[in-house]
């Protein structure tokens, strides 16, 4: 009986290119390559003049030839579908080929034979298996980059036992379940193949070791599934230090033709073979129907050797082309339906291949060999990993600091220039009795000019005689020109410029003096009524009994007190940004030192961007505080004096000083004009070329000096920026207290009559506790503090407000920091900036304090105690340092506390006694120290010694 497919495919659904995988080329998701292979009519068909049921349309369909032409047959549409007069070359080349290929970059392929018995298998898979095997070679010889390695193993199941083809004797093989690989056959022997010949001749022993029978319908009918596994792992040859090889498993199955008992006429051994046979193609059926009905439910690879051994291959990481042979004879019209609804189902199964990479062993030993000593290396010197960066950065500083010391050897040899050269001036005018008051006269150069020749009576051998030649020699090239007046005029110039900024930057100071003196005391009675008001506040607290009246009295009183602090808060700002003004002044001053672009000014610039309260974009420029005979003041007139002491000079950028030539940069002035006059004024241009050059040269030896008096003043008002800062911060904290006060006398009311009991004090002040040890770590604060802090307050009730003020300042100051950008540092682990970075110095500096006096407050017995037990190791520098630098850095280690603060408390001499109150702890907001008043400006001609 001859019917219609069931389910015939129509054409459009035959897409079968790939679907695109979203991770790129490397995975990607393929449906089974489904290919029908008609053989032509076989000596045994023919000589029954069977006929031919099956009409191939074109290159993809298939169609049963309707013998009663009643209604059309659906065509079956495949991959491609190979008419009886195909050789086998087209269909590996059209079929499986690209499949096969694949092995070669990593993909795992497999390519099988389906169908009935003497339908083709064996004869179509013997021919693939050769192609492909010569293509392979093919391409290794064309792939020079890489080395390739071949292996081959064969099994057979045969009535499912699984024997393996090259070694027969080995009997029958158990099937493993590995986790990673899947199904694997245990003891499955492999053999390298050496080349194409030899993997030839070892797929011959596998034939030959296959079981085969004569039935009635295949003379050597395969009595077993053949599996044929090539192993192709390819090397890329050794780059970047990593060995990446590629490795993936070819599998030619043949598998055993399904028969029909009635057809094959078998019995006995060839009946059992049969049915053994029948079974497990049964089951690899049912296996691609559920797989192409989606990967849902349970697929029963399981239920046979074979099924379970391609289960990889079956809608998992391969790329799988099956080949399904029919017999074109009407007899056997059945068997070949069946096959072609087989391959209906298999066509529609997806598979997820994907390249199959590994790094070589070797390879990634030596990778973590070398990341092994890396950890072990940070382990030994766990600081190690955050000098490196550091370390560079130091290198980068030493470079700069030798390129200063250059500079200063400069300066100095500048200086002594000048030095002799006025030595030699003063001797002349010994000489010379009533020459000029200002510097050499025409004739002291001349007597310095023929000093040479006139000094022929001392003996030019020796090292005085020399020295002197030396310095005469450097003279002369120094007073190239005639005239040194005009240097003695250009250091009074300067000198004279000098006490202008002396006198605008000391005004600038006693502003600044005035006001912080002011705001400091003004801090301090702030300090003092807040003491007061946390005294009375105690008070209250003990006395819960206090009347109404002066509780509201109380009330009224800090709410002033709190305005009043505000209002201070407004002050601070005034002289912060008084402070700001007084920066931007001195910017100022050092940019007009520094007009020219030379690598100096660079560095300068480099360093001013570094510089903590840097205004270089202030937008308060204009509030710049300019005195009425300030180089800077628009109102200041240039003096006729000026003009005619300036330096005649061939270069417009040069002329006057460069503080003026940035002066007309800034706002032209008429003086130009003047300039230009002076120069036509002047000698020849060669006499003002040699002036210009020593004069420049002098210039720069007075800038250099101006401007390390600028740097100090710069330097004294940056930390009277930072005072103010901290007086800033004090405050806000004070006003923040201040409202945290009230609201607690309110808490304490309500607590006083819900819950005082001591055992839910201690339970909270437990919780209190471990967050103020936390924020301490995060805010970086003094190691003798937290000590303090922790030894005196031990959970006593009345410790409640201490503890309640050290969590509010805490948490104050940690958003503090976050709303500056730098939440959690000791977290993050981010570099940190301004404050939170003078905090971690400060720690720094505190613990290489506490470091010094291990020493000294312990005995050697103790030393060596808390080394071993702080695991310092017994060989190494600064052991002292290690010890302290492990102190107080485990906030959540409540045992590590305790010994932090008992090893803290016996380096500084603290002792819980009746000295060392907490109260303390109340409002305890140390004064800024008195730092060392700003020395005041170093005249140019004393460092030259004038
Ligand atoms: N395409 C073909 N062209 C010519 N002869 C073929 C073709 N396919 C198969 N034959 C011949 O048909 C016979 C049976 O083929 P083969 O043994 O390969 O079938 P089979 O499917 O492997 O059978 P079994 O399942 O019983 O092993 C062989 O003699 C073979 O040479």
């Amino acid at each position: 009986m001859v019917g219609t497919p069931a389910a015939a495919t129509p054409s459009s659904k035959i897409q079968r290119t790939l679907a695109g995988t979203p991770g790129g080329p490397k995975i990607r998701e393929e449906k089974i390559r489904v290919t029908v292979r008609m053989r032509p009519l076989n000596r045994k068909e023919q000589a029954m003049y069977d006929l031919i049921a099956w009409d191939c349309l074109d290159e993809h369909s298939i169609v049963f030839k309707n013998p009663n032409q009643e209604r059309p047959a659906i065509p079956y549409t495949f991959d491609r579908v190979f008419a009886p007069a195909c050789s086998t070359q087209k269909v590996y080349d059209e079929g499986a080929k690209d499949v096969a290929l694949s092995a070669l970059s990593g993909i795992n392929a497999t390519i099988f034979a389906y169908g009935q018995t003497s339908s083709g298998k064996t004869f179509t898979m013997k021919g693939i298996t050769e192609n492909a095997i010569r293509d392979i070679y093919e391409c290794i010889k064309n792939t020079p980059e890489r080395d390739f390695v071949l292996r081959i193993s064969a099994l057979e199941i045969y009535n499912e036992t699984v024997i393996d083809l090259l070694n027969r004797e080995s009997g029958p093989l158990r099937l493993l379940d590995d986790p990673e690989k899947g199904t694997i056959v245990e003891k499955l022997n492999e053999e390298v193949a050496k080349d194409g010949h030899h993997l030839r001749h070892l797929i011959g022993i596998c034939e030959a070791h296959r079981q085969v029978g004569e039935t009635t319908l295949n003379d050597k009918s395969s009595r077993s599934h053949q599996i044929i596994r090539l192993t192709v792992e390819s090397f890329l040859r050794e780059s970047a230090d990593r060995v990446k090889s590629y490795i993936a498993s070819l599998n030619f199955v043949d598998l055993a033709g399904s028969e029909r008992v009635s057809q094959a006429n078998t019995c006995g051994t060839r009946l059992k073979e049969g049915s053994h046979i029948n079974r497990s193609l049964l089951t690899l059926a049912s296996v691609i129907r559920k797989l192409s009905c989606g990967k849902h439910g349970h697929v029963p690879y399981r239920d046979s050797k074979l099924t379970r051994i391609l289960q990889s291959s079956l809608g998992g990481n391969a790329r799988t082309a099956i080949i399904c042979t029919i017999s074109p004879a009407l007899s056997h019209v059945e068997q070949t339906r069946n096959t072609l609804s087989f391959a209906t189902s298999a066509k529609e199964v997806v598979n997820t291949a994907r390249v199959n990479m590994v790094v070589s062993e070797k390879a990634r030993v030596r990778e973590l060999q070398k990341e092994v000593a890396r950890l072990e290396e940070e382990l030994r010197n766990p600081e190690m990993s955050a000098h490196a960066c550091l370390r560079s950065l130091l290198a980068e500083k030493e470079l700069k600091i030798q390129q200063m010391e250059k500079d200063i050897e400069d300066m100095r040899r500048q200086r002594d220039d000048a030095q002799s050269q006025l030595d030699l001036e003063r001797r002349a005018n010994k000489v010379q009795k009533g020459s000029s008051d200002y510097g050499p006269s025409s004739q002291v150069v001349r007597c310095l000019s023929f000093a040479e020749e006139n000094d022929s009576a001392i003996d030019k051998h020796t090292p005085q005689r020399r020295e002197v030649v030396g310095r005469q020699a450097m003279l002369k090239s120094l007073l190239a020109s005639p005239d040194p007046s005009i240097l003695v005029d250009e250091i009074q110039k300067l000198e004279h410029r000098q006490l202008q900024l002396c006198e605008d930057a000391n005004r600038a100071l006693e502003v600044l003096h005035k006001d912080f003196a002011t705001h400091k005391i003004g801090n301090e009675e702030t300090a003092e009524t807040m003491s007061k008001v946390l005294s009375e506040i105690k008070d209250l607290v003990a006395a819960s009994s206090t009347a109404e009246e002066i509780m509201n009295a109380d009330k009224a009183n800090l709410v002033e007190k709190i305005t009043q602090l505000k209002n201070q808060g407004n002050t601070i700002a005034s002289l912060e940004r008084k402070l700001e003004n007084v920066q931007i002044s001195i910017d100022k001053l050092v940019s007009a030192f520094g007009t020219e672009d030379t690598p100096e000014s660079n560095k300068q610039h480099r360093r001013k961007k570094i510089l903590p309260f840097s205004l270089n974009n202030s937008p308060h420029m204009q509030h710049i505080i300019r005195a009425p005979c300030s180089p800077l003041s628009s109102s200041r007139k240039v003096t006729e004096h000026e003009i005619e002491n300036r330096v005649p000079q061939n270069n417009i950028t040069s002329c006057g000083s460069d503080t003026f030539a940035k002066l007309h940069k800034d706002t032209p002035r008429k003086d130009d004009e003047s300039c230009d006059s002076i120069l036509s004024r002047e000698g020849s241009p060669a006499s003002r070329q040699s002036k210009s050059v020593n004069v420049k040269k002098i210039q720069k030896m007075f800038k250099n000096a101006a401007e390390e008096n600028i740097r100090s003043f710069r330097v004294y008002v940056t930390e009277l920026k930072e005072l103010v800062a901290k007086l800033h911060y004090q405050k806000q904290l004070l006003v923040c207290q201040v409202l945290e006060l009230e609201a607690n006398k309110s808490v304490t009311e309500e607590m006083d009559t819900v819950d005082r009991s001591p055992l839910s004090w201690r339970i909270l002040f437990e919780q209190q506790r471990k967050q103020i040890i936390m924020l301490w770590h995060l805010c970086h604060i003094s190691l003798v503090h937290r000590t303090q802090f922790y030894l005196l307050l031990r959970g006593d009730p009345t410790d409640q407000v201490y503890v309640e003020v050290e969590l509010r300042r805490l948490t104050w100051l940690e958003q503090h920091l976050a709303e500056l950008g730098n939440a959690s540092p000791a977290l993050l682990g981010d570099e940190p900036a301004g404050s939170v970075l003078a905090s971690i110095k400060a720690l720094r500096q505190e613990r290489e304090y506490l470091a010094k006096r291990v020493n000294c407050k312990l005995t050697l017995e103790e030393r060596e105690m808390l080394y071993a037990k702080w695991e310092v190791p017994p060989i190494g520098k600064q052991r002292r340092l290690q010890l302290v630098n492990k102190l107080w850095t485990d906030p959540y280690n409540m045992h590590h506390i305790q010994e932090s603060a008992e090893i803290v408390a016996k380096l500084i001499d603290f002792c819980v006694s009746d000295e060392n109150s907490k109260d303390m702890f109340a409002l305890n907001f140390a004064s800024p120290y008195n730092r060392k008043t700003w020395a005041g400006w170093n005249f140019i001609s004393n460092l030259l010694n004038l």
